[in-house]
């Protein structure tokens, strides 16, 4: 099973509309669910590692029988059918129950998380809300089943 999960709650209405709508349309390919984590609490008033420590703690509970994919400006960078192949890849050979597409808080990811991390890739080297970098993973998760399906949608 794929889970999409994210540090911080998607709030913006259009977010909650696309990820709505694309959940629906991915239903037809497989389930994925959407894990929203709570913020670490007031960014001003936290030292960002002691924050970044407290979203790691969050994910530890995720990790268990896991793939862990983390989302990041700086990973590697691949078109559409490479992410396909990748994500097939994945699901047929890691024996892993759980996909884990693991999306940071404001700050990014902690130092430890990388730790865990079996993959890292990269949407664009430009940096999103969290809520859009979900937005945009859905979108490619769509894309790729329609290409792994051959169902047309990629040109
Ligand atoms: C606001 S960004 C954090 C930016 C922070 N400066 C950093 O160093 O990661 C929140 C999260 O969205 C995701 N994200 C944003 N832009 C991304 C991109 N271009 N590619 C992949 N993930 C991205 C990452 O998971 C990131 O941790």
């Amino acid at each position: 099973m794929t889970r999409i999960i994210v540090v911080g709650p998607l709030k913006s209405s259009y977010i909650k509309d696309g990820v709505r709508q694309y959940l629906k349309w991915i239903k037809k390919f497989e389930r994925i669910e959407l894990i929203q984590l709570p913020l670490s609490g007031d960014l001003n008033k936290t030292p960002p590692s002691i924050y970044k420590d407290k979203d790691f703690k969050k994910f530890e509970k995720y990790f268990p029988d896991s793939f862990n994919v983390l989302l990041d400006e700086r990973g590697e960078q691949m078109d559409s059918i490479k992410f396909s192949q990748f994500y097939e890849h994945i699901k047929s050979s890691s024996g892993a129950k759980f996909i884990n597409f693991i999306v940071g808080g404001p700050l990014g990811h902690s130092d430890e998380i990388y730790n865990k991390a079996d993959s890292i890739i990269s949407l664009s080297k430009l940096t999103f809300t969290h809520e859009l970098a979900v937005l945009i993973l859905l979108e490619q998760l769509f894309r790729v089943n329609k290409i792994l399906h051959n169902e047309t949608y990629h040109y």
